[in-house]
Protein backbone atom coordinates (compact mmCIF):
# COMPACT_ATOMS: atom_id res chain seq x y z
CA UNK A 1 0.00 0.00 0.00
CA UNK A 2 1.30 3.52 -0.20
CA UNK A 3 -0.42 6.83 0.15
CA UNK A 4 0.71 9.51 -2.49
CA UNK A 5 0.97 13.48 -1.56
CA UNK A 6 2.33 16.22 -2.73
CA UNK A 7 3.57 19.71 -1.74
CA UNK A 8 1.01 21.20 -3.38
CA UNK A 9 -2.08 20.70 -5.71
CA UNK A 10 -0.84 19.93 -9.41
CA UNK A 11 2.77 18.64 -8.15
CA UNK A 12 2.11 15.81 -10.31
CA UNK A 13 0.67 13.48 -7.68
CA UNK A 14 -2.07 11.81 -10.30
CA UNK A 15 0.87 11.35 -13.01
CA UNK A 16 2.91 9.64 -10.27
CA UNK A 17 0.16 7.53 -9.40
CA UNK A 18 -0.18 6.77 -12.43
CA UNK A 19 3.40 5.73 -13.76
CA UNK A 20 3.29 3.97 -10.69
CA UNK A 21 0.33 1.92 -11.19
CA UNK A 22 1.29 1.11 -14.30
CA UNK A 23 4.62 -0.57 -12.93
CA UNK A 24 2.92 -2.46 -10.36
CA UNK A 25 0.46 -3.42 -12.92
CA UNK A 26 3.15 -4.40 -15.17
CA UNK A 27 5.02 -6.82 -12.35
CA UNK A 28 1.83 -8.69 -11.85
CA UNK A 29 0.27 -7.38 -9.09
CA UNK A 30 -3.47 -6.72 -8.86
CA UNK A 31 -3.71 -3.13 -8.13
CA UNK A 32 -6.40 -0.50 -7.04
CA UNK A 33 -6.62 3.30 -7.04
CA UNK A 34 -8.06 4.83 -4.39
CA UNK A 35 -8.87 9.06 -4.29
CA UNK A 36 -11.13 9.09 -1.16
CA UNK A 37 -12.18 12.49 -2.35
CA UNK A 38 -11.76 14.16 -5.64
CA UNK A 39 -12.97 18.39 -6.25
CA UNK A 40 -12.57 20.02 -9.63
CA UNK A 41 -15.45 17.52 -11.21
CA UNK A 42 -17.20 19.84 -13.45
CA UNK A 43 -17.65 17.35 -15.44
CA UNK A 44 -16.30 14.67 -14.58
CA UNK A 45 -13.58 13.29 -12.08
CA UNK A 46 -10.20 13.46 -13.96
CA UNK A 47 -8.00 11.79 -11.56
CA UNK A 48 -10.14 8.93 -11.19
CA UNK A 49 -11.18 9.03 -14.84
CA UNK A 50 -7.34 8.79 -15.12
CA UNK A 51 -6.41 6.11 -13.03
CA UNK A 52 -9.42 3.91 -13.74
CA UNK A 53 -8.69 3.59 -17.22
CA UNK A 54 -5.31 1.08 -16.28
CA UNK A 55 -7.15 -0.02 -13.05
CA UNK A 56 -10.35 -1.48 -15.10
CA UNK A 57 -12.09 -0.34 -11.71
CA UNK A 58 -15.47 1.76 -11.59
CA UNK A 59 -15.36 5.27 -10.87
CA UNK A 60 -17.59 4.94 -7.87
CA UNK A 61 -15.05 2.23 -6.67
CA UNK A 62 -12.34 4.66 -6.98
CA UNK A 63 -13.60 7.92 -5.80
CA UNK A 64 -15.88 8.14 -2.45
CA UNK A 65 -16.68 11.95 -2.47
CA UNK A 66 -16.84 13.92 -5.36
CA UNK A 67 -17.01 17.80 -5.88
CA UNK A 68 -17.72 20.25 -8.60
CA UNK A 69 -15.90 23.05 -6.70
CA UNK A 70 -11.90 23.18 -7.20
CA UNK A 71 -11.46 23.95 -3.84
CA UNK A 72 -10.00 21.95 -0.87
CA UNK A 73 -12.52 19.08 1.07
CA UNK A 74 -13.52 20.89 3.73
CA UNK A 75 -14.95 24.05 1.82
CA UNK A 76 -16.09 21.86 -0.98
CA UNK A 77 -18.30 19.78 1.77
CA UNK A 78 -19.85 22.93 3.23
CA UNK A 79 -20.14 24.50 -0.06
CA UNK A 80 -22.02 21.52 -1.58
CA UNK A 81 -23.89 20.45 1.34
CA UNK A 82 -22.30 16.87 1.40
CA UNK A 83 -20.57 15.58 4.28
CA UNK A 84 -17.41 13.49 4.52
CA UNK A 85 -17.09 10.45 6.84
CA UNK A 86 -13.81 9.43 7.87
CA UNK A 87 -15.46 6.41 9.02
CA UNK A 88 -16.58 5.45 5.18
CA UNK A 89 -13.08 6.21 4.06
CA UNK A 90 -11.75 3.54 5.98
CA UNK A 91 -14.06 1.27 5.36
CA UNK A 92 -13.61 1.60 1.50
CA UNK A 93 -9.76 1.68 2.43
CA UNK A 94 -10.45 -1.84 4.32
CA UNK A 95 -12.57 -3.07 1.24
CA UNK A 96 -9.93 -2.29 -1.35
CA UNK A 97 -7.50 -3.94 1.21
CA UNK A 98 -9.15 -7.12 0.90
CA UNK A 99 -10.30 -6.71 -3.19
CA UNK A 100 -6.88 -6.15 -3.93
CA UNK A 101 -3.42 -6.74 -2.82
CA UNK A 102 -1.85 -3.35 -3.58
CA UNK A 103 -3.78 0.13 -2.85
CA UNK A 104 -2.33 2.93 -4.20
CA UNK A 105 -3.94 6.08 -2.38
CA UNK A 106 -4.19 9.75 -3.71
CA UNK A 107 -4.48 12.82 -1.82
CA UNK A 108 -5.73 16.33 -2.54
CA UNK A 109 -3.00 19.25 -2.62
CA UNK A 110 -0.84 19.05 0.14
CA UNK A 111 -0.21 17.20 3.64
CA UNK A 112 -2.26 19.83 5.23
CA UNK A 113 -5.41 20.20 3.43
CA UNK A 114 -8.36 19.58 5.48
CA UNK A 115 -10.77 17.14 5.03
CA UNK A 116 -13.22 17.55 6.98
CA UNK A 117 -13.64 18.17 10.85
CA UNK A 118 -13.78 14.97 12.92
CA UNK A 119 -15.16 16.05 16.15
CA UNK A 120 -14.94 19.34 16.33
CA UNK A 121 -11.80 19.21 15.29
CA UNK A 122 -9.95 19.97 11.50
CA UNK A 123 -8.80 17.03 9.94
CA UNK A 124 -6.18 16.91 7.35
CA UNK A 125 -4.71 14.32 4.75
CA UNK A 126 -1.30 14.00 7.63
CA UNK A 127 -4.39 12.71 10.06
CA UNK A 128 -5.49 10.51 7.23
CA UNK A 129 -2.35 9.22 6.36
CA UNK A 130 -1.63 8.59 10.20
CA UNK A 131 -4.93 6.59 10.36
CA UNK A 132 -4.22 4.61 7.43
CA UNK A 133 -1.02 3.18 8.78
CA UNK A 134 0.66 2.88 5.12
CA UNK A 135 3.66 4.38 4.22
CA UNK A 136 4.07 7.46 1.86
CA UNK A 137 5.49 8.91 -1.63
CA UNK A 138 6.03 12.74 -1.62
CA UNK A 139 5.74 14.44 -4.81
CA UNK A 140 7.06 17.82 -5.09
CA UNK A 141 8.36 20.55 -7.54
CA UNK A 142 12.30 19.61 -9.16
CA UNK A 143 13.03 23.32 -9.63
CA UNK A 144 13.60 26.53 -7.08
CA UNK A 145 11.60 26.64 -3.83
CA UNK A 146 11.27 23.06 -3.64
CA UNK A 147 13.35 23.07 -0.87
CA UNK A 148 11.12 24.64 1.43
CA UNK A 149 8.15 22.71 0.41
CA UNK A 150 9.53 19.56 0.14
CA UNK A 151 11.57 19.65 4.14
CA UNK A 152 7.89 21.35 5.54
CA UNK A 153 5.90 18.21 4.24
CA UNK A 154 8.57 15.94 5.11
CA UNK A 155 8.72 17.41 9.01
CA UNK A 156 5.33 16.82 9.45
CA UNK A 157 5.02 13.12 8.37
CA UNK A 158 8.06 12.12 10.25
CA UNK A 159 6.33 14.14 13.33
CA UNK A 160 3.67 11.53 12.86
CA UNK A 161 6.18 8.98 12.14
CA UNK A 162 5.24 8.23 8.73
CA UNK A 163 7.35 5.99 6.69
CA UNK A 164 8.48 8.12 3.86
CA UNK A 165 9.44 5.63 0.78
CA UNK A 166 10.64 8.40 -1.66
CA UNK A 167 10.15 11.89 -2.62
CA UNK A 168 10.07 12.80 -6.58
CA UNK A 169 11.26 15.51 -7.63
CA UNK A 170 8.58 16.02 -10.52
CA UNK A 171 9.19 17.47 -14.18
CA UNK A 172 12.62 18.04 -13.91
CA UNK A 173 14.68 19.26 -16.52
CA UNK A 174 17.25 17.58 -18.68
CA UNK A 175 19.52 21.11 -18.74
CA UNK A 176 18.94 21.50 -15.11
CA UNK A 177 20.13 24.90 -13.12
CA UNK A 178 22.05 25.32 -10.20
CA UNK A 179 19.32 25.50 -8.09
CA UNK A 180 17.70 21.76 -9.54
CA UNK A 181 20.98 20.40 -9.78
CA UNK A 182 21.78 21.24 -5.87
CA UNK A 183 17.87 20.53 -4.80
CA UNK A 184 18.26 16.59 -4.44
CA UNK A 185 21.53 16.51 -2.20
CA UNK A 186 20.33 19.63 -0.29
CA UNK A 187 16.74 17.67 0.85
CA UNK A 188 18.92 14.76 1.62
CA UNK A 189 21.28 16.42 3.86
CA UNK A 190 18.31 18.05 5.49
CA UNK A 191 16.27 15.40 5.91
CA UNK A 192 18.18 11.91 5.91
CA UNK A 193 15.86 10.54 3.70
CA UNK A 194 17.56 8.50 1.08
CA UNK A 195 15.65 7.69 -1.80
CA UNK A 196 14.94 11.11 -3.78
CA UNK A 197 14.20 10.55 -7.28
CA UNK A 198 13.57 12.37 -10.19
CA UNK A 199 10.94 12.38 -13.07
CA UNK A 200 11.68 14.67 -15.93
CA UNK A 201 8.86 15.92 -17.78
CA UNK A 202 6.56 13.63 -20.04
CA UNK A 203 8.51 10.60 -18.52
CA UNK A 204 6.72 7.28 -19.32
CA UNK A 205 7.84 4.82 -16.98
CA UNK A 206 8.63 4.50 -13.43
CA UNK A 207 11.04 1.48 -12.02
CA UNK A 208 9.82 0.67 -9.33
CA UNK A 209 11.81 0.64 -5.70
CA UNK A 210 12.59 -2.41 -4.27
CA UNK A 211 11.16 -1.19 -0.98
CA UNK A 212 8.07 -0.30 -1.87
CA UNK A 213 6.60 -3.43 -1.75
CA UNK A 214 7.81 -3.87 1.60
N1 LIG B 1 6.45 14.57 -15.19
C1 LIG B 1 5.45 15.17 -15.87
N2 LIG B 1 5.56 15.36 -17.20
C2 LIG B 1 4.57 15.96 -17.90
N3 LIG B 1 3.41 16.43 -17.37
C3 LIG B 1 3.27 16.26 -16.03
C4 LIG B 1 4.25 15.63 -15.22
N4 LIG B 1 3.79 15.61 -13.93
C5 LIG B 1 2.58 16.21 -13.95
N5 LIG B 1 2.25 16.59 -15.21
C6 LIG B 1 1.03 17.30 -15.62
O1 LIG B 1 0.87 18.42 -14.73
C7 LIG B 1 -0.53 18.59 -14.41
C8 LIG B 1 -0.72 18.43 -12.88
O2 LIG B 1 -0.36 17.11 -12.51
P1 LIG B 1 -1.33 16.24 -11.59
O3 LIG B 1 -2.72 16.33 -12.03
O4 LIG B 1 -0.72 14.87 -11.52
O5 LIG B 1 -1.17 17.02 -10.20
P2 LIG B 1 -1.78 16.60 -8.80
O6 LIG B 1 -0.71 16.83 -7.78
O7 LIG B 1 -2.35 15.23 -8.89
O8 LIG B 1 -2.93 17.67 -8.58
P3 LIG B 1 -4.24 17.56 -7.57
O9 LIG B 1 -3.79 18.14 -6.27
O10 LIG B 1 -5.25 18.39 -8.28
O11 LIG B 1 -4.62 16.12 -7.50
C9 LIG B 1 -1.28 17.51 -15.19
O12 LIG B 1 -1.70 18.07 -16.44
C10 LIG B 1 -0.23 16.45 -15.43
O13 LIG B 1 -0.48 15.66 -16.59
C1 LIG C 1 -8.83 21.42 -6.95
C2 LIG C 1 -7.45 20.81 -6.87
N1 LIG C 1 -7.18 20.12 -8.14
C3 LIG C 1 -7.35 19.81 -5.73
N2 LIG C 1 -8.21 18.69 -6.00
C4 LIG C 1 -7.69 20.41 -4.38
C5 LIG C 1 -6.56 21.27 -3.89
C6 LIG C 1 -6.84 21.89 -2.55
C7 LIG C 1 -5.73 22.85 -2.15
C8 LIG C 1 -6.04 23.61 -0.88
C9 LIG C 1 -4.89 24.54 -0.49
O1 LIG C 1 -3.80 24.02 -0.15
O2 LIG C 1 -5.05 25.77 -0.61
MG1 LIG D 1 -4.28 14.52 -8.61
Amino acid sequence: MIFITGTDTGVGKTYISYLLTKALLESGKKVAYFKPVETGCISECEDAKKLSSITGQSIDEVVLYKFKNPVAPLVAEREEGLNISIDKIMDHFEYLKNKYNFVVVEGAGGIYVPITKVKGKIYTYLDLVKDLKIPVIIVARANLGTINHTVLTINALKNIKADIKAVILNKASKNPNLAEKTNPDIIKEMTNIENIIKVYENQKDFKLLPNLLE
